[in-house]
């Protein structure tokens, strides 16, 4: 049977991915939560709608398939039982069971048709929404106090955070942000219910139950055999140590977990925010966290009792030792100009997916990166970006690759 995962490098031909349109979620957002849901503005919906489509309509003009977290979710709810498998999930991971309200909140739920209700569960569910309801907590009564029984998911459209394919396997984050940990539980449930993914058996390197955090914008597929992971504001150190085991133990081809320490601070969140593969030789990179010949804390890890773990301390020798390569180019998003760097930078200048060696899809924005990446022989694809940029994620972070054709 073909895996429905299957991801063996940062660049390979990308042939399908996962996205999530923007939807009622992002106009659930108020000045007064925004900060509390990683948001630093409120986009336009439907302009945000239409940068998106046209996100996705670029890479199906590049033959690769284009599916939707939502859609998979209706798909799995062709049972009752799985509906309420799932809903029951959510309520209890939205800390709902604790104070009553629940039982009127999963009726309401659940007398929904699969699309309203995954359409709810990702908006949001306003207090006022149950008029019917008679209130009996004190919660309840003071609704302007709070107004949500349960949070919109306004960042689920970062698809690359809540999952990550390694291999034929997956890493079902544990995410370290507490207005994000529920959208793990989408991609835990598309695993296990969704006729594409549920008739293989594909490995979990992770699980969403570890105690420490890590996150898909942390975890670069550098080859079949290495794996790049950011230690940052979202991913642990014992979160690395914890996969890195389950890889070499398990039936993973990783034998490199090299994790790369960046500063703990929001506009470099996760390594993918400073450093993103375009060829197999050229990578973006940011002058904040790797100056111009890649000084930085390094560490590789690979199977032993205990791991074996050595230090290194230059990107451009690490990559070069690891992925067998006599030479590195590093291209510095925003190029050598302050300003232009830490302007591109905090618009997700490195943030680039690529779709195939040498091509990569990033945000017309980023004209001064993007020119760079030109010169240096790569394939730009612009894609535009006035609303969407406003949750702080780029290309790499709206996708979740689920196939690439393994490299040459
Ligand atoms: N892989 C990434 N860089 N993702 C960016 C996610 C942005 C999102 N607002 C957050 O704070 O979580």
């Amino acid at each position: 049977m073909k895996q429905p995962i299957q991801i063996n490098s940062e660049i390979g031909k990308l042939t399908s991915v996962l996205l999530h349109r923007p939807g009622k979620e992002i106009e659930n957002l108020t000045p007064d939560s925004m900060e509390q849901l990683l948001f630093d503005d409120i986009p336009y919906l439907p302009a945000m709608q239409k940068e998106h489509d046209f996100f996705a309509d670029a890479l199906r003009q590049r033959d690769i398939e284009v599916l939707y977290i939502d859609q998979l979710m209706i798909d799995t709810f062709e049972t009752e039982e799985v509906k309420r498998l799932f809903v029951d999930r959510m309520l209890q991971e939205s800390r709902l069971t604790a104070n009553g309200s629940s039982e009127a909140l999963k009726n309401y739920l659940l007398e929904m048709d699969s699309k309203q209700l995954i359409d709810s569960m990702i908006a949001g569910v306003l207090k006022e929404d149950l008029k019917e309801q008679k209130k009996q907590h004190l919660y309840e009564m003071m609704s302007r106090h709070y107004p949500f029984y349960l949070d919109p998911m306004p960042n689920l459209y970062f698809t690359r955070d809540p999952a990550a394919g390694i291999g034929s396997g997956i890493s079902i984050n544990p995410m370290s942000q507490h207005a994000r940990q529920r959208e793990s539980l989408f991609v835990e449930h598309i695993i296990h219910h969704h006729p594409r993914f549920a008739s293989a058996d594909t490995p979990v390197w992770m699980d969403r139950n570890f105690d420490f955090p890590i996150e898909g914008g942390d975890e670069l597929v550098l080859s079949e055999s290495v794996l790049a992971i950011g230690v940052s504001e979202r991913t642990s150190a014992r979160a690395v140590e914890h996969i890195a085991k389950n890889l070499f133990n398990g039936n993973s081809k990783v034998e490199k977990v090299v994790a790369v320490e960046i500063p703990k601070k929001r506009a470099s969140m996760h390594l993918d925010t400073v450093f993103t593969m375009v060829d197999y030789d050229q990578f973006t990179t940011h002058a904040q966290v790797v100056d111009k010949d890649g000084h930085m804390n390094i560490f590789i890890l690979e199977r032993g009792d205990p791991l074996r773990i050595s230090k290194r301390t230059n990107l451009k020798e690490t990559l070069k030792e690891v992925l067998k390569l006599s030479e590195v180019n590093l291209i510095p998003c925003g190029g050598e100009d302050k300003i232009a760097s830490a302007r591109e930078q905090w618009n997700d200048g490195s943030n680039t997916l690529a779709i195939a060696p040498g091509s990569v899809v990033t945000y017309e924005r980023n004209y001064v990166s993007n020119d760079l990446l030109r010169e240096n022989g790569i394939e730009v694809i612009e894609v535009q970006s006035s609303e969407l940029v406003r949750g702080r994620g780029g290309p790499r972070c709206m996708s979740m690759p689920l196939t690439r054709e393994p490299l040459k």
